[in-house]
């Protein structure tokens, strides 16, 4: 009889969050290099670099690969032979693991659960609850899969139900290109297929577990239909050519998952999620002997490759900058930015437009005026750092504030992740402002360029609070000029390999 201790469970989780928080999976960041091999895009190449050496610095650190430390998913398979020694429920128990890892000293994590989702949407403090599936079965072990799950990838995920006729290689083709670059690409497709509609988003969610071995795949041949989908939707979407964080290129997925499950004869419910540049997971298996053991992998496990800002890129002073340099800049130009930005993010946006609506003055010091602002939520600070980890947040969730903060607010520039939609272009262009990127899933990296950080205003925020940063040569590319030229439009129209999607189409 095997008796599963409550703290073997705690300590298993609160260890496994820890671990997968500047560890990404050797498999992912090691496809990941292949796809540095082999990538032609200047702007994708240099992207990848820099999610490479941020790996690399997190896992040397010990500190988070993206400020985004996601939102814990537990997949539990429960031995139908064991016995517990607990006072707590297994659920309490993962929250309790939770609540440990993202609270914890030596490498706080980002707390990034609100409760109540509609309404005030407080942050919980601890990033608890976690969202926990648990399946009995049969044996005298407790298995246990835990990701931390990115906002912004789990923001893109999508369901739909077919008819049996209809080709499902065509809706996914159709659904990615929507799906922009705010999951932070290159990352892993999950597909659920079949079940019902709640069974199909499980699926996907946990074909997401599974580890990249595309290319063991590519060297054996497919083996059976869903392999044969797999390669087929693998070559397909990455000739989509939207590429590393949309900028246009040759690897915008490193795998393709899928998982299926029979379904009824009138349906094809299909699920489709991503998952990011930060992909975390994790499985351990608890016997009753004791807490998992987690090996860390060797510094020679990680592609060589180090990343440096490009010798073309200009220097650009914050604090003297005028309206007509940033008129001079082209779409896809590296700059370094040194000087103070300000920091603000959905929640900070909500409020300065409650203020402004109400005819009551913004917080002292936050003044836009002739500014930049940095969509970014970081995590806090541990020991002797300046600022945690603070990578840019997408900002396409700020489009609908963005004539607000333009043209009420003197701003001039936003510097975030992700393409910006029609209205937002439209408001950069009529202002003649600036939209930058920095590299989502670079956020160690990124923040090793602030040089000082002082909350100043909304400090109940937490994450979201608004901040002051001074930065030193903060490595960022013009992803919209003042004339509203986007990158993200003419990168993956420039790498987009018409032939590969339309040549190789299949009916089911
Ligand atoms: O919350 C964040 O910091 C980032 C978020 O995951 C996003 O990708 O938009």
């Amino acid at each position: 009889m095997t008796i599963i201790h409550q703290d073997d469970i705690v300590q298993s989780v609160q260890e496994a969050l820890q671990f997968i928080s500047y560890y990404h999976p050797l498999d992912f960041i090691q496809a990941v290099g292949r796809a540095w091999e082999k990538e032609q895009s200047p702007a994708a190449r240099d992207a990848l670099a820099q999610i490479l050496m941020n790996s690399r610095m997190s896992a040397e650190g010990h500190r988070p690969v993206c400020q985004d430390t996601g939102m814990v998913v537990a997949f539990i398979e429960v031995g139908m032979g064991v016995r517990w020694s607990s006072e707590l429920s297994l659920e309490e128990m993962i929250h309790e693991g939770v609540r440990r890892a993202y609270t914890d000293p030596d490498n706080t994590l980002r707390a990034s659960m609100v409760s109540p989702p509609w309404g005030a949407r407080r942050n919980t403090g601890d990033n608890t609850p976690a969202i926990v599936h648990t399946r009995i079965v049969p044996g005298n072990r407790i298995k246990i899969g835990l990701a931390a799950k990115g906002g912004g990838s789990e923001n893109k995920a999508k369901f739909t139900v077919l008819n049996p006729s209809d080709n499902l290689v065509d809706w996914v083709l159709e659904t990615v290109p929507g799906m922009g670059a705010g999951w932070c690409p290159p990352g892993m497709l999950g597909l659920g297929i079949g079940g019902s509609s709640e069974k199909a988003m499980l699926l996907a969610k946990e074909a997401l577990m599974e580890p990249v071995n595309i290319h063991e795949l590519l060297e054996k041949g497919p083996d059976s239909p869903l392999e044969e989908l797999r390669l087929e939707l693998f070559e397909k979407v990455n000739a989509l050519g939207i590429g590393a964080q949309g900028l246009g290129g040759l690897t915008t997925v490193v795998d393709v998952k899928i998982l299926d499950y029979p379904t009824h004869a009138a349906s094809l419910p299909v699920a489709l999620i991503p998952n990011c540049a930060a992909t975390r997971h994790i499985e351990f298996t608890l016997d009753g002997s004791g807490p998992a053991e987690f090996t860390p992998p060797t510094p020679d496990d990680y592609p060589p490759v180090t990343w440096q800002a490009s010798p073309d890129a200009t220097r650009v002073n914050l604090d003297t900058i005028t309206p007509e340099e940033v008129r001079n800049w082209q779409p896809g130009q590296r700059l370094l930015l040194t000087g103070h930005i300000l920091t603000g993010r959905d929640a900070a946006h909500r409020r300065i437009q409650e203020l402004l609506e109400k005819g009551h003055p913004l917080p002292q010091g936050v003044d836009f005026h002739n500014r930049f602002i940095y969509y970014v939520g970081p995590v806090d600070p541990v020991d002797g750092e300046v600022m945690g980890p603070a990578g840019p947040t997408t900002a396409t969730r700020m489009d609908k504030f963005t004539e607000m903060m333009l043209g009420q607010l003197g701003l001039l520039g936003m510097i975030g992740k992700a393409e910006r939609g029609p209205q937002a272009i439209e408001s950069i262009r009529k202002h003649q402002a600036t939209y930058l990127v920095a590299v989502g899933g670079a956020a160690y990296l990124v923040s090793k360029a602030i040089r000082k950080a002082r909350v100043v205003a909304f400090e109940d925020l937490g994450m979201e609070a608004i901040y002051e940063f001074e930065v030193e040569n903060m490595p960022v590319t013009v992803a919209v000029d003042s004339q509203g030229a986007s990158v993200h439009q003419s990168g993956p129209a420039k790498w987009r390999i018409t032939d590969n999607i339309e040549s190789m189409g299949k009916t089911p």
